[in-house]
């Protein structure tokens, strides 16, 4: 039976309207399946929670965005007893462009129902404060594009695009507010043992995928089947060169510009001078100093589009 996690606030409300379509699909296929609708913020985690912590392979799959996502990854008893499936409708959509799925509801279905294809995805997870954890799929970020994700939850601008069909435009539109704001601060990164530090860094990103921030293919060579994660830092870069770099950022061509610096192993160990916004899959985690990221030891099966 598959099991629907269902956002149907997605996108400002694309989720539902999306949901009806699917579930007609469903009904015509005579799919054995049984919806979730969330309610409230990360109460897709608990659904995910409910439904895996009982025995057997459960095969979920997720409606809406990188968020959601998250919430369900977050929930999900033992990695390694659940197949999850995706069908895209947030803003971002990053987890979708690391596994080429398409955007068309109906189609990302097919891929779901009738040509399981598999990965094997890693899963990362943060500790910060305390020892308190959270996995991401994506990536785990702190300082300027943590700052963009902060301040997109708490403004209304998402909202305001998404209506428009542009809700990647809210987040244009947020970055260029934030460098403003953004004060660069001191880190010192630590990549399996070796520790690099860095004057001035606008951020610092653990990546599993190679996209985040709805299409920044920041760590081109990010796999997220390859056990280990990317680690991307600006740092020593003027705010006007970085603009000027993130139009190149969506091919990945910005990875050769002198104050961008990419780093890769299995685990980091990120310690700012100052505490800064700190995110997993674009969810905010407020003011950090400092986090730990590392992979579970088990991955997930994720059906992709290959
Ligand atoms: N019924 C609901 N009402 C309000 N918020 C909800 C509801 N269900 C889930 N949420 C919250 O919506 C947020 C965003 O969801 P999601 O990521 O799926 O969509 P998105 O923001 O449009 O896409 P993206 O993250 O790709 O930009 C999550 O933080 C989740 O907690």
């Amino acid at each position: 039976m598959y099991h629907f996690i269902v956002n149907p606030n997605a996108r400002s409300g694309l989720g539902k309207s999306t949901w009806n379509l699917i579930e007609k699909e469903l009904i015509r296929r005579e799919v054995d399946y049984q919806a979730y609708e969330t309610k409230y913020q990360k109460h897709a985690t608990k659904i995910a929670r409910k439904i895996t912590e009982t025995d057997g392979i459960h095969q979920l799959v997720v409606l809406g965005g990188d968020g959601t996502i998250n919430e369900v990854i977050n929930g999900i008893y033992d990695l390694d007893k659940v197949c999850l499936g995706y069908i895209p409708i947030g803003s971002s959509n990053d987890f979708a462009r690391g596994f080429h799925l398409p955007k068309e509801p109906l189609e990302a279905l097919g891929y779901i129902l009738d040509t399981p294809s598999y990965a094997f995805m890693d899963v990362g997870y943060i500790t910060y404060k305390e020892n308190k954890k959270r996995r991401f799929a994506v990536s785990a970020g702190i300082g300027f594009d943590a700052a963009v994700c902060h301040e997109v939850v708490v403004s209304r601008l998402k909202k305001f695009f998404n209506k428009l069909g542009l809700g990647k435009l809210a987040y244009t539109g947020v970055a260029f507010s934030q460098i403003i704001k953004s004060r660069p601060t001191t880190m010192t990164i630590t990549v399996d043992g070796i520790r690099h530090r860095y004057e001035n860094v606008l951020f610092a990103t653990v990546m599993n995928h190679p996209y985040e921030g709805g299409g920044f293919k920041f760590c081109p060579k990010a796999d997220s089947t390859d056990g280990e994660l990317d680690v991307i830092i600006a740092a020593n870069i003027s705010k006007l060169r970085f603009l000027t770099l993130l139009p190149l950022a969506f091919k990945g061509y910005h990875t050769f510009a002198k104050g961008i610096y990419l780093l890769k192993g299995k685990t980091v160990e990120i310690v700012s001078d100052c505490p800064l916004p700190v995110h997993t899959d674009g969810e905010p985690i407020f003011l950090q100093r400092e986090l730990f990221a590392t992979l579970e030891p088990k991955k997930l099966k994720v059906a992709q589009n290959k």
